[in-house]
Protein backbone atom coordinates (compact mmCIF):
# COMPACT_ATOMS: atom_id res chain seq x y z
CA UNK A 1 0.00 0.00 0.00
CA UNK A 2 1.30 3.66 -0.69
CA UNK A 3 2.56 5.59 2.08
CA UNK A 4 0.01 8.11 2.98
CA UNK A 5 1.73 10.03 4.38
CA UNK A 6 3.95 10.84 1.23
CA UNK A 7 1.06 12.57 -0.67
CA UNK A 8 0.60 15.85 -1.42
CA UNK A 9 -2.29 17.99 0.20
CA UNK A 10 -3.20 18.09 -3.91
CA UNK A 11 -3.51 14.13 -4.29
CA UNK A 12 -4.85 13.57 -0.59
CA UNK A 13 -7.80 15.83 -1.30
CA UNK A 14 -8.83 13.82 -4.50
CA UNK A 15 -7.85 10.22 -2.80
CA UNK A 16 -10.29 11.56 -0.16
CA UNK A 17 -12.98 12.63 -2.39
CA UNK A 18 -12.51 9.26 -4.76
CA UNK A 19 -12.78 7.64 -1.49
CA UNK A 20 -9.35 5.51 -1.54
CA UNK A 21 -8.51 6.35 2.19
CA UNK A 22 -10.41 7.87 4.64
CA UNK A 23 -9.08 11.06 6.55
CA UNK A 24 -9.11 8.65 9.97
CA UNK A 25 -6.16 6.82 7.72
CA UNK A 26 -4.74 9.23 6.71
CA UNK A 27 -4.38 10.92 10.37
CA UNK A 28 -3.57 8.04 12.01
CA UNK A 29 -0.57 7.45 9.53
CA UNK A 30 0.67 11.10 10.58
CA UNK A 31 0.51 9.85 14.34
CA UNK A 32 2.02 6.93 14.03
CA UNK A 33 5.32 8.62 11.86
CA UNK A 34 4.66 11.77 14.91
CA UNK A 35 5.26 8.51 17.57
CA UNK A 36 8.40 7.26 15.60
CA UNK A 37 10.24 10.35 14.90
CA UNK A 38 9.40 13.19 17.22
CA UNK A 39 12.31 12.00 19.93
CA UNK A 40 14.63 12.11 17.05
CA UNK A 41 13.38 15.53 15.52
CA UNK A 42 11.52 17.56 18.18
CA UNK A 43 9.22 19.17 15.78
CA UNK A 44 6.19 18.85 18.22
CA UNK A 45 5.98 20.45 21.19
CA UNK A 46 2.01 19.13 21.49
CA UNK A 47 0.39 15.97 20.04
CA UNK A 48 -3.79 16.29 19.63
CA UNK A 49 -4.20 12.93 18.99
CA UNK A 50 -7.78 12.47 20.13
CA UNK A 51 -8.64 16.38 18.74
CA UNK A 52 -7.01 14.93 15.43
CA UNK A 53 -9.22 11.63 15.25
CA UNK A 54 -12.37 13.29 16.22
CA UNK A 55 -12.09 16.21 13.88
CA UNK A 56 -11.13 13.49 10.71
CA UNK A 57 -14.22 11.28 11.77
CA UNK A 58 -16.23 14.58 11.40
CA UNK A 59 -14.51 15.13 7.56
CA UNK A 60 -15.33 11.64 7.04
CA UNK A 61 -18.99 12.25 7.87
CA UNK A 62 -18.47 15.63 5.68
CA UNK A 63 -16.77 13.50 3.01
CA UNK A 64 -19.22 11.21 2.64
CA UNK A 65 -22.13 13.21 2.37
CA UNK A 66 -20.47 15.51 0.02
CA UNK A 67 -20.47 18.56 2.44
CA UNK A 68 -16.74 18.68 2.81
CA UNK A 69 -14.95 22.04 2.51
CA UNK A 70 -11.50 22.82 0.79
CA UNK A 71 -9.53 21.46 3.17
CA UNK A 72 -11.23 18.56 4.11
CA UNK A 73 -9.69 15.62 6.46
CA UNK A 74 -6.26 17.13 5.51
CA UNK A 75 -3.81 16.84 8.99
CA UNK A 76 -1.58 19.83 9.65
CA UNK A 77 0.50 20.99 12.27
CA UNK A 78 0.38 24.35 13.44
CA UNK A 79 3.12 26.30 15.54
CA UNK A 80 3.10 27.37 18.66
CA UNK A 81 2.54 30.96 17.80
CA UNK A 82 -1.22 30.71 16.79
CA UNK A 83 -3.95 30.62 19.50
CA UNK A 84 -5.82 26.98 19.63
CA UNK A 85 -8.64 26.88 21.92
CA UNK A 86 -7.87 24.73 25.04
CA UNK A 87 -4.65 23.49 23.30
CA UNK A 88 -1.13 24.32 24.76
CA UNK A 89 -0.64 27.75 23.20
CA UNK A 90 2.98 28.90 24.02
CA UNK A 91 5.01 30.56 21.82
CA UNK A 92 8.07 28.25 23.21
CA UNK A 93 8.77 30.42 25.91
CA UNK A 94 8.65 29.36 29.96
CA UNK A 95 6.71 32.41 30.86
CA UNK A 96 3.62 31.17 29.25
CA UNK A 97 3.86 28.05 31.21
CA UNK A 98 0.16 25.88 31.18
CA UNK A 99 -1.31 28.68 28.97
CA UNK A 100 -4.12 27.47 26.96
CA UNK A 101 -6.36 30.03 25.42
CA UNK A 102 -10.25 30.39 25.57
CA UNK A 103 -10.74 31.31 21.80
CA UNK A 104 -8.91 30.34 18.40
CA UNK A 105 -6.67 32.77 15.94
CA UNK A 106 -8.45 33.40 12.77
CA UNK A 107 -6.36 31.62 11.05
CA UNK A 108 -6.03 28.69 12.64
CA UNK A 109 -10.11 28.84 12.75
CA UNK A 110 -10.61 29.24 8.71
CA UNK A 111 -8.36 26.33 8.30
CA UNK A 112 -10.56 24.06 10.70
CA UNK A 113 -13.78 25.77 8.97
CA UNK A 114 -12.18 24.52 5.28
CA UNK A 115 -12.22 20.88 6.86
CA UNK A 116 -8.50 20.83 8.17
CA UNK A 117 -7.33 18.12 10.84
CA UNK A 118 -5.28 19.36 13.73
CA UNK A 119 -2.42 16.55 14.66
CA UNK A 120 -0.57 19.59 17.44
CA UNK A 121 1.75 22.42 18.10
CA UNK A 122 4.71 22.86 16.56
CA UNK A 123 8.19 23.77 18.08
CA UNK A 124 9.50 27.26 17.38
CA UNK A 125 12.25 29.79 18.45
CA UNK A 126 10.76 31.12 21.65
CA UNK A 127 8.51 34.25 20.59
CA UNK A 128 9.49 33.59 17.51
CA UNK A 129 12.65 35.22 17.59
CA UNK A 130 15.73 33.11 16.32
CA UNK A 131 17.10 31.75 13.29
CA UNK A 132 18.01 28.34 14.20
CA UNK A 133 14.74 27.26 16.50
CA UNK A 134 17.68 27.02 19.27
CA UNK A 135 16.32 29.37 21.33
CA UNK A 136 12.93 27.32 22.29
CA UNK A 137 12.19 26.41 25.71
CA UNK A 138 11.83 23.17 24.45
CA UNK A 139 15.08 22.59 23.27
CA UNK A 140 16.12 22.81 19.43
CA UNK A 141 14.38 21.15 16.36
CA UNK A 142 16.57 18.94 14.23
CA UNK A 143 16.63 19.11 10.20
CA UNK A 144 16.07 16.16 8.86
CA UNK A 145 18.85 16.68 6.36
CA UNK A 146 22.13 15.75 7.24
CA UNK A 147 25.48 16.34 5.26
CA UNK A 148 26.09 13.60 2.86
CA UNK A 149 27.95 10.64 4.59
CA UNK A 150 27.48 12.61 8.02
CA UNK A 151 25.41 12.23 11.35
CA UNK A 152 26.10 16.01 12.37
CA UNK A 153 22.64 17.11 13.71
CA UNK A 154 21.71 20.05 11.65
CA UNK A 155 19.22 23.18 12.20
CA UNK A 156 16.07 23.22 10.81
CA UNK A 157 16.15 27.09 10.57
CA UNK A 158 13.97 29.46 12.11
CA UNK A 159 11.35 30.71 13.58
CA UNK A 160 9.31 28.01 12.57
CA UNK A 161 11.62 25.24 12.32
CA UNK A 162 9.20 23.13 13.82
CA UNK A 163 7.31 23.72 10.94
CA UNK A 164 9.56 22.93 8.11
CA UNK A 165 10.81 19.60 10.05
CA UNK A 166 7.75 18.45 10.06
CA UNK A 167 6.55 19.05 6.69
CA UNK A 168 9.99 17.55 5.28
CA UNK A 169 9.88 14.70 7.86
CA UNK A 170 6.41 13.55 6.71
CA UNK A 171 4.85 14.69 10.07
CA UNK A 172 2.09 16.62 8.90
CA UNK A 173 1.02 17.46 5.21
CA UNK A 174 1.46 21.24 5.94
CA UNK A 175 1.76 23.75 8.44
CA UNK A 176 1.19 26.98 10.05
CA UNK A 177 4.16 29.25 10.37
CA UNK A 178 4.60 33.08 10.69
CA UNK A 179 7.68 34.95 9.21
CA UNK A 180 8.77 38.68 10.87
CA UNK A 181 12.01 38.77 9.08
CA UNK A 182 12.28 35.29 7.45
CA UNK A 183 10.98 32.51 9.86
CA UNK A 184 9.14 30.77 6.82
CA UNK A 185 11.13 31.68 4.01
CA UNK A 186 14.41 30.75 6.06
CA UNK A 187 13.42 27.77 7.60
CA UNK A 188 11.87 26.24 3.99
CA UNK A 189 14.95 27.26 2.44
CA UNK A 190 17.12 25.03 5.22
CA UNK A 191 14.78 21.77 4.76
CA UNK A 192 14.14 21.66 0.80
CA UNK A 193 10.17 22.99 1.76
CA UNK A 194 8.36 25.77 -0.26
CA UNK A 195 7.14 28.40 2.48
CA UNK A 196 5.60 31.64 1.27
CA UNK A 197 5.19 34.85 3.96
CA UNK A 198 2.23 36.67 2.48
CA UNK A 199 1.82 40.26 2.11
CA UNK A 200 1.34 42.13 5.22
CA UNK A 201 -2.80 42.67 5.82
CA UNK A 202 -3.62 39.05 4.13
CA UNK A 203 -3.90 36.61 7.15
CA UNK A 204 -5.34 37.78 9.94
CA UNK A 205 -2.77 38.45 13.13
CA UNK A 206 -5.87 37.88 15.55
CA UNK A 207 -4.90 35.40 17.93
CA UNK A 208 -1.18 35.11 16.88
CA UNK A 209 1.21 36.01 19.74
CA UNK A 210 2.60 39.31 18.77
CA UNK A 211 6.26 39.77 18.39
CA UNK A 212 6.51 42.75 15.86
CA UNK A 213 3.36 43.58 14.92
CA UNK A 214 4.17 45.90 11.98
CA UNK A 215 6.19 42.94 10.60
CA UNK A 216 4.50 39.83 11.82
CA UNK A 217 2.36 37.90 8.89
CA UNK A 218 1.51 34.42 8.91
CA UNK A 219 1.74 31.67 5.78
CA UNK A 220 2.11 28.41 5.53
CA UNK A 221 5.10 25.67 4.77
CA UNK A 222 3.90 23.05 2.84
CA UNK A 223 5.68 20.36 0.46
CA UNK A 224 5.19 21.86 -2.85
CA UNK A 225 4.06 25.77 -4.64
CA UNK A 226 0.71 24.35 -5.47
CA UNK A 227 0.32 23.22 -1.83
CA UNK A 228 1.46 26.76 -0.23
CA UNK A 229 -1.33 28.00 -2.92
CA UNK A 230 -4.29 25.59 -1.12
CA UNK A 231 -3.35 26.27 2.12
CA UNK A 232 -3.05 29.93 2.25
CA UNK A 233 -6.61 30.51 0.15
CA UNK A 234 -7.76 28.95 3.82
CA UNK A 235 -5.56 30.69 5.83
CA UNK A 236 -5.61 34.33 4.40
CA UNK A 237 -8.99 36.37 5.29
CA UNK A 238 -10.36 39.50 5.39
CA UNK A 239 -11.06 40.20 9.61
CA UNK A 240 -12.37 43.02 11.23
CA UNK A 241 -10.74 41.63 14.57
CA UNK A 242 -7.49 42.77 13.04
CA UNK A 243 -7.08 46.75 12.08
CA UNK A 244 -4.69 46.03 9.80
CA UNK A 245 -6.43 43.13 7.97
CA UNK A 246 -7.03 44.59 4.27
CA UNK A 247 -10.07 44.60 2.79
CA UNK A 248 -9.26 42.39 -0.94
CA UNK A 249 -10.54 39.21 -1.85
CA UNK A 250 -8.74 35.96 -1.44
CA UNK A 251 -8.02 34.80 -4.83
CA UNK A 252 -7.86 31.11 -6.56
CA UNK A 253 -4.17 31.36 -5.79
CA UNK A 254 -4.37 27.80 -7.17
CA UNK A 255 -5.26 28.81 -10.60
CA UNK A 256 -2.56 30.86 -11.06
CA UNK A 257 0.08 27.01 -11.10
CA UNK A 258 0.63 25.94 -14.50
CA UNK A 259 0.13 29.76 -16.05
CA UNK A 260 3.03 30.45 -18.75
CA UNK A 261 5.35 33.00 -17.10
CA UNK A 262 6.08 33.98 -20.79
CA UNK A 263 6.59 37.83 -21.16
CA UNK A 264 7.30 38.81 -17.59
CA UNK A 265 9.60 40.51 -15.96
CA UNK A 266 11.91 39.50 -13.52
CA UNK A 267 13.95 41.74 -11.26
CA UNK A 268 17.68 41.09 -10.45
CA UNK A 269 19.16 43.39 -7.35
CA UNK A 270 22.91 43.50 -7.71
CA UNK A 271 22.93 44.51 -4.53
CA UNK A 272 21.64 40.70 -3.25
CA UNK A 273 25.22 39.79 -4.21
CA UNK A 274 26.84 39.80 -1.23
CA UNK A 275 30.99 39.58 -0.60
CA UNK A 276 32.01 36.41 0.93
CA UNK A 277 28.52 34.79 -0.32
CA UNK A 278 29.88 30.91 -1.30
CA UNK A 279 29.77 30.40 -4.65
CA UNK A 280 27.08 27.56 -4.75
CA UNK A 281 24.71 30.35 -4.16
CA UNK A 282 25.72 32.55 -7.08
CA UNK A 283 25.37 29.31 -8.73
CA UNK A 284 21.96 28.63 -7.73
CA UNK A 285 21.07 31.95 -8.10
CA UNK A 286 22.05 32.05 -11.73
CA UNK A 287 20.20 28.37 -12.28
CA UNK A 288 17.31 30.34 -11.26
CA UNK A 289 17.27 33.33 -14.13
CA UNK A 290 18.22 30.78 -16.45
CA UNK A 291 15.47 28.26 -16.12
CA UNK A 292 12.61 31.50 -15.97
CA UNK A 293 14.62 33.18 -19.09
CA UNK A 294 13.99 29.59 -20.71
CA UNK A 295 9.97 29.74 -19.69
CA UNK A 296 10.37 32.92 -21.58
CA UNK A 297 10.23 35.55 -18.72
CA UNK A 298 12.09 38.83 -19.30
CA UNK A 299 15.33 39.10 -17.06
CA UNK A 300 16.33 43.01 -16.07
CA UNK A 301 18.67 44.12 -13.68
CA UNK A 302 17.49 46.52 -11.26
CA UNK A 303 18.46 48.55 -8.24
CA UNK A 304 18.09 47.91 -4.67
CA UNK A 305 20.51 50.48 -3.05
CA UNK A 306 19.31 50.68 0.22
CA UNK A 307 19.70 46.81 0.80
CA UNK A 308 22.38 47.14 2.89
CA UNK A 309 21.14 48.65 5.78
CA UNK A 310 17.43 46.87 5.49
CA UNK A 311 19.16 44.62 8.15
CA UNK A 312 20.67 46.86 10.67
CA UNK A 313 17.28 48.48 10.37
CA UNK A 314 15.20 45.52 11.05
CA UNK A 315 16.94 44.83 14.31
CA UNK A 316 15.92 48.19 15.70
CA UNK A 317 12.06 47.85 14.42
CA UNK A 318 11.54 44.46 15.60
CA UNK A 319 13.26 44.42 18.83
CA UNK A 320 11.70 48.07 19.76
CA UNK A 321 8.21 46.41 19.05
CA UNK A 322 8.66 43.30 20.42
CA UNK A 323 10.16 44.74 23.96
CA UNK A 324 6.87 46.76 23.47
CA UNK A 325 4.63 43.79 22.95
CA UNK A 326 6.47 41.47 25.49
CA UNK A 327 5.66 44.09 28.59
CA UNK A 328 2.70 41.79 28.91
CA UNK A 329 4.47 39.39 30.44
CA UNK A 330 3.96 40.25 34.42
CA UNK A 331 3.42 36.96 35.90
CA UNK A 332 -0.15 38.24 37.05
CA UNK A 333 -2.27 37.43 33.62
CA UNK A 334 -0.62 34.30 31.81
CA UNK A 335 1.46 31.72 32.46
CA UNK A 336 4.37 31.76 34.95
CA UNK A 337 4.08 33.38 37.96
CA UNK A 338 7.38 33.40 40.06
CA UNK A 339 6.35 34.47 43.83
CA UNK A 340 8.32 37.63 45.58
CA UNK A 341 8.81 39.59 48.25
CA UNK A 342 6.28 42.27 46.73
CA UNK A 343 4.39 43.27 42.84
CA UNK A 344 7.72 44.36 41.67
CA UNK A 345 9.87 41.79 42.73
CA UNK A 346 7.11 39.01 41.59
CA UNK A 347 7.14 40.97 38.18
CA UNK A 348 11.27 41.05 38.08
CA UNK A 349 11.49 37.44 39.09
CA UNK A 350 8.83 35.96 36.62
CA UNK A 351 10.59 37.90 34.16
CA UNK A 352 14.02 37.22 34.70
CA UNK A 353 13.20 33.53 35.02
CA UNK A 354 10.09 33.09 32.12
CA UNK A 355 12.02 34.73 29.43
CA UNK A 356 15.01 33.60 27.58
CA UNK A 357 18.23 34.98 26.75
CA UNK A 358 17.33 35.96 23.15
CA UNK A 359 14.09 37.48 24.16
CA UNK A 360 15.83 39.50 27.37
CA UNK A 361 18.45 40.54 24.52
CA UNK A 362 16.05 41.77 22.24
CA UNK A 363 14.09 43.32 25.19
CA UNK A 364 17.02 45.23 25.97
CA UNK A 365 17.74 46.06 22.56
CA UNK A 366 14.03 47.36 21.68
CA UNK A 367 13.91 49.75 25.24
CA UNK A 368 17.71 50.94 24.68
CA UNK A 369 16.08 52.06 21.39
CA UNK A 370 12.78 53.73 22.42
CA UNK A 371 14.36 55.61 25.47
CA UNK A 372 14.45 59.36 25.60
CA UNK A 373 17.76 60.24 23.54
CA UNK A 374 18.13 57.18 21.73
CA UNK A 375 14.91 57.26 19.68
CA UNK A 376 15.38 59.81 17.29
CA UNK A 377 18.98 58.38 16.62
CA UNK A 378 18.10 54.68 16.00
CA UNK A 379 14.10 53.74 16.16
CA UNK A 380 12.73 56.86 14.10
CA UNK A 381 16.18 56.82 11.73
CA UNK A 382 15.13 53.01 11.69
CA UNK A 383 11.72 53.66 10.46
CA UNK A 384 13.00 56.38 7.87
CA UNK A 385 15.31 54.10 6.03
CA UNK A 386 12.53 51.46 6.07
CA UNK A 387 10.72 53.87 3.85
CA UNK A 388 13.82 53.87 1.43
CA UNK A 389 13.89 50.60 1.16
CA UNK A 390 9.67 50.10 0.49
CA UNK A 391 10.71 52.88 -2.26
CA UNK A 392 13.10 51.05 -4.18
CA UNK A 393 10.89 48.25 -4.28
CA UNK A 394 8.19 50.48 -5.47
CA UNK A 395 10.69 52.15 -7.89
CA UNK A 396 11.02 48.43 -9.49
CA UNK A 397 7.34 47.95 -9.76
CA UNK A 398 6.52 51.47 -11.70
CA UNK A 399 9.27 50.66 -14.13
CA UNK A 400 7.42 47.03 -15.18
CA UNK A 401 8.91 44.71 -12.85
CA UNK A 402 6.37 41.61 -11.67
CA UNK A 403 8.79 40.09 -9.74
CA UNK A 404 12.30 40.00 -8.16
CA UNK A 405 14.32 36.84 -7.98
CA UNK A 406 17.52 36.43 -5.05
CA UNK A 407 18.78 33.54 -3.13
CA UNK A 408 16.62 32.71 0.42
CA UNK A 409 19.33 32.68 2.51
CA UNK A 410 22.99 32.97 2.53
CA UNK A 411 24.12 29.17 2.81
CA UNK A 412 22.85 26.18 3.46
CA UNK A 413 21.86 24.46 7.05
CA UNK A 414 24.54 24.72 9.46
CA UNK A 415 25.10 22.51 12.77
CA UNK A 416 23.23 22.75 15.63
CA UNK A 417 25.26 24.65 18.61
CA UNK A 418 27.25 26.22 15.84
CA UNK A 419 30.05 28.43 17.78
CA UNK A 420 31.30 30.36 15.18
CA UNK A 421 27.30 31.86 15.19
CA UNK A 422 26.12 31.37 18.97
CA UNK A 423 29.67 33.87 19.93
CA UNK A 424 28.48 37.05 17.62
CA UNK A 425 24.78 36.81 17.44
CA UNK A 426 25.00 39.44 14.70
CA UNK A 427 26.55 36.33 12.48
CA UNK A 428 23.18 34.88 13.13
CA UNK A 429 20.81 37.77 12.32
CA UNK A 430 22.89 37.52 8.67
CA UNK A 431 20.68 34.54 8.01
CA UNK A 432 18.31 37.48 7.40
CA UNK A 433 20.08 39.27 4.89
CA UNK A 434 17.81 38.17 2.00
CA UNK A 435 14.26 38.11 3.52
CA UNK A 436 14.13 41.38 6.19
CA UNK A 437 13.97 43.68 2.73
CA UNK A 438 10.27 41.55 2.37
CA UNK A 439 8.87 42.39 5.79
CA UNK A 440 10.43 46.07 6.22
CA UNK A 441 8.15 46.45 2.79
CA UNK A 442 5.40 44.86 3.58
CA UNK A 443 5.53 42.52 0.49
CA UNK A 444 4.99 39.14 -0.43
CA UNK A 445 8.07 36.85 -0.52
CA UNK A 446 8.31 33.16 -1.28
CA UNK A 447 11.16 30.39 -1.05
CA UNK A 448 11.37 27.58 -3.08
CA UNK A 449 13.37 24.25 -2.98
CA UNK A 450 15.85 25.27 -6.12
CA UNK A 451 18.77 22.69 -5.75
CA UNK A 452 21.23 20.60 -3.10
CA UNK A 453 25.07 22.19 -2.40
CA UNK A 454 27.84 19.89 -2.65
CA UNK A 455 27.25 18.56 0.03
CA UNK A 456 23.35 17.22 -0.45
CA UNK A 457 21.75 19.86 1.92
CA UNK A 458 18.87 22.05 0.07
CA UNK A 459 18.97 25.10 -1.00
CA UNK A 460 16.23 27.85 -1.94
CA UNK A 461 15.26 30.48 -4.33
CA UNK A 462 13.61 33.51 -3.06
CA UNK A 463 9.95 35.60 -5.41
CA UNK A 464 9.10 39.02 -4.32
CA UNK A 465 6.11 40.10 -5.47
CA UNK A 466 3.92 43.16 -5.91
CA UNK A 467 1.27 44.11 -2.61
CA UNK A 468 -1.28 41.12 -2.16
CA UNK A 469 -0.26 39.53 -5.73
CA UNK A 470 0.91 36.10 -4.29
CA UNK A 471 -0.87 34.54 -7.61
CA UNK A 472 1.87 35.73 -9.47
CA UNK A 473 4.82 33.98 -7.14
CA UNK A 474 2.82 30.88 -7.32
CA UNK A 475 3.10 30.89 -11.04
CA UNK A 476 6.43 31.55 -11.29
CA UNK A 477 7.25 29.61 -8.16
CA UNK A 478 6.01 26.22 -10.30
CA UNK A 479 8.01 26.84 -12.99
CA UNK A 480 11.14 27.07 -10.28
CA UNK A 481 9.82 23.20 -8.96
CA UNK A 482 9.08 21.93 -12.29
CA UNK A 483 13.01 22.82 -13.48
CA UNK A 484 14.71 22.01 -9.83
CA UNK A 485 12.39 18.64 -9.48
CA UNK A 486 11.57 18.20 -5.60
CA UNK A 487 13.90 17.06 -2.37
CA UNK A 488 13.31 14.37 -0.16
CA UNK A 489 15.83 14.06 2.61
CA UNK A 490 16.89 9.90 3.57
CA UNK A 491 14.76 8.51 6.53
CA UNK A 492 17.35 8.26 9.19
CA UNK A 493 14.76 9.02 12.00
CA UNK A 494 12.66 6.04 11.66
N1 LIG B 1 10.93 35.98 13.40
C1 LIG B 1 11.67 35.93 12.32
O1 LIG B 1 11.19 36.19 11.24
C2 LIG B 1 13.05 35.42 12.48
C3 LIG B 1 14.17 36.37 12.54
N2 LIG B 1 15.35 35.61 12.32
C4 LIG B 1 14.25 37.01 13.90
O2 LIG B 1 14.88 36.44 14.75
O3 LIG B 1 13.74 38.08 14.12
Amino acid sequence: MTDLTKLTIADARDGLKNKDYTSLELTDAFLGNIEKANDKLNAYVAVTADKARNMAKASDEKLGNGTGGALEGIPLGVKDLFATEGVHTQACSHILDGFKPTYESTVTANLWADGAVMLGKLNMDEFAMGSSNETSYYGNVINPWRKAGSNQELVPGGSSGGSASAVAAHLCMGATATDTGGSIRQPAAFTGTVGIKPTYGRCSRWGTVAFASSLDQAGPIAQTVRDSAILLKSMASVDPKDTTSVDLPVPDYEAAIGQSVKGLKIGIPAEYRMDGMPEEINTLWQKGIDWLKDAGAEIVDIAMPHTKYALPAYYIVAPAEASSNLARYDGVRYGLRVPGKDIVDMYENTRAEGFGDEVKRRILIGTYVLSAGYYDAYYLKAQKVRTLIKRDFDLAWENGVDAILTPATPSAAFGVADQDLHSDPVKMYLNDIFTVTVNMAGLPGIAVPAGLDNSGLPLGLQLIGKPFDEATLFQIGQVIEDAAGRFEPDNWWG
